[in-house]
């Protein structure tokens, strides 16, 4: 199980997540919150691509700053923008990569890599570029090049951002059919619906924590509270005139 305990961080001396203390135990998991609450700085802590300045992450009992590498082959973690995560020329060399040095056989990586791609819709694109792959095509294989490694649990951070409704149930699907522990952040509340439980983060702060119905009613009331707070006068604007005719 993951575990968050106390972490704190800052950039530059700007704290960004400031004593956040979860137990991570649920199946489906989601953390969502305004533009710069602190979501992505907290999900990687998880795999240790970000360590705490004070606190810390364990998983079952060991911790990032000390097992980082045991850590990182335990928690997948997938990218709001697949291009960052797309590095070899094709398809398959892509998913491929992620199983280098770990003792496989050719016929073991081969199996591996063609279950991966045809458990995500990608089979027929094999030796296809990868950066011509359509926007949710990218991240299928963005996703399949974590899930071809086994991982435990799967963080994914804002995987749906870049892609249309379409590809967004694509994406939703593929995540829901998993059998490993997902951690989700995302702005697109609606695939939420299912979820064990919601986080919310507000200024660096788990805030609150539960059932996603009510983790969503405190999100819109946060949001909604911070678009009329003292000093916005949004409110006091006179409307718009309509064009004259
Ligand atoms: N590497 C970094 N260096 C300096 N500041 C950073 C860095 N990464 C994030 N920040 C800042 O930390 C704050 C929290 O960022 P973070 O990305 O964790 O928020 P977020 O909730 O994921 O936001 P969003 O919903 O916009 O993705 C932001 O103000 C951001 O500008």
């Amino acid at each position: 199980m993951l575990r968050v305990e106390n972490v704190t961080h800052a950039y530059g001396g700007r704290p960004v997540l400031r004593d956040v203390s979860l137990d991570l135990a649920e199946h489906r998991i989601g953390i969502i919150g305004a533009n710069g609450s602190g979501k992505s700085t907290l999900a990687r802590t998880l795999n240790g691509l970000v360590l705490p300045d004070s606190g810390r992450v364990l998983l079952d009992g060991r911790d990032t700053r000390r097992d980082t590498r045991w850590i990182r082959g335990r928690v997948g973690f997938v990218f709001a923008d697949p291009a960052a995560q797309i590095v070899m020329p094709t398809v398959a060399e892509d998913v491929q990569i992620g199983l280098r040095g770990r003792g496989l056989g050719r016929a073991e990586i081969q199996e591996r890599v063609d279950a991966v791609l045809c458990r995500h819709g990608l089979e027929g694109h094999r030796d296809h570029p990868a950066h011509l792959l359509s926007g949710g095509q990218k991240q299928m294989l963005a996703l399949a090049s974590v899930l071809v490694t086994e991982p435990d649990v799967l963080v994914c951070d804002e995987p749906t951002t870049l892609l249309d409704l379409r590809n967004v149930r694509v994406v939703e699907r593929a995540l829901r059919a998993l059998p490993q522990q997902v951690i989700l952040l995302t702005h697109h509340l609606g695939t939420l619906a299912g979820f064990d439980r919601v986080v919310v983060m507000d200024e660096g702060r788990a805030v609150f924590d539960g059932a996603p119905a009510a983790a969503i009613a405190h999100y819109t009331e946060l949001m909604d509270a911070g678009a009329a707070a003292p000093g916005d006068d949004a409110a006091a604007r006179p409307a718009p005139e309509e064009p004259r005719t």
